[in-house]
């Protein structure tokens, strides 16, 4: 039986549109499970990104609920929900939105010591060894501005899941990136994935699809189509993109 982390039901998003509204999110139920890759697939403007800011609480919801770990969040109060995001929340975005006069190794730390479940030096430890992992220690000291954009959005990531988050957004992480940082950031995220880090991702990269347990359509703010995969192996990536081809043509994408 899998573990629900987050849960969205009857959730609704709508923006007021030429005196009527626009409705963004219809009424959508959907539980994202502990230890998955969960990517979510759609045209542009089907209301990927809107999905993942609603259920992240970094936006609010016109109708309906999110619910994360038995706490109705969307009525939560902003202080509450700013926590929630800080400590039990990791996000990374298409743009990296480093801090500019700070070093990679602190803009990763910096994250650690607000959030303060832990020690100043265990945040230290931890980000050094992050940064290891994502293959930086050498240019931790450097400027976002001294390092490439795949290095930033590698910083990013650490920074993300300095303070170990529940659940791990990413808005189109690979966006901005050529294709040898896209499998870089992908692999990584990956390997995050392997470690047990649960992953909620929007992408219309076909790449980056291929990196998920689940895969959701969104279409028209409504999830159309589900796809579940067992965990990415590189040897099988062909017969994988296959498989995900196919069954994005049945979603008409
Ligand atoms: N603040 C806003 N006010 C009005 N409309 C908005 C607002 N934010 C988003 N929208 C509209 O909501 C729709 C869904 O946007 P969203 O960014 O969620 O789509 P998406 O599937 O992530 O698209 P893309 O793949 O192009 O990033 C779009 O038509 C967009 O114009």
């Amino acid at each position: 039986m899998k573990d629900s982390i987050l849960s969205a039901r009857g959730l609704c998003k709508s923006y007021a549109h030429n005196g009527g509204q626009n409705h963004i999110l219809n009424h959508i139920d959907l539980d994202i499970y502990r230890g998955d890759f969960t990517i979510v697939m759609g045209a542009s403007g089907s209301g990927k990104s809107t999905l993942l800011y609603t259920m992240s609480g970094m936006d609010s919801a016109t109708a309906g609920k999110v619910i994360y770990q038995g706490n109705t969040i969307t009525d939560f109060k902003e202080d509450k929900l700013a926590k929630l995001r800080r400590g039990d929340f990791g996000f990374v975005f298409q743009q990296m939105h480093l801090v500019g006069n700070l070093s990679l190794f602190e803009n990763v730390a910096v994250t650690g010591y607000l959030n303060k479940s832990l020690t100043a030096s265990e945040v230290d430890k931890r980000a050094n060894g992050l940064l290891e992992e994502m293959g930086l220690s050498g240019m931790s000291k450097r400027l976002p501005s001294q390092v490439s954009g795949g290095e930033q959005q590698r910083a990013a990531i650490a920074r993300a899941v300095i303070n170990k988050p529940c659940l791990l957004f990413a808005d189109e992480p690979t966006g901005a990136l050529n294709r040898k940082n896209t499998v870089e950031v992908l692999n990584l995220l990956t390997g995050l994935n392997r470690e047990g880090q649960s992953i909620l991702m929007v992408t219309h990269d076909i790449r980056a699809a291929l990196r998920a347990t689940r895969l959701l359509y969104l279409e028209d703010g409504r999830i159309i189509g589900e796809l579940t995969l067992p965990p990415y192996e590189p040897e099988e990536e062909k017969a994988r993109e296959t498989q995900v081809d196919v069954w994005l043509s049945s979603m008409e994408w």
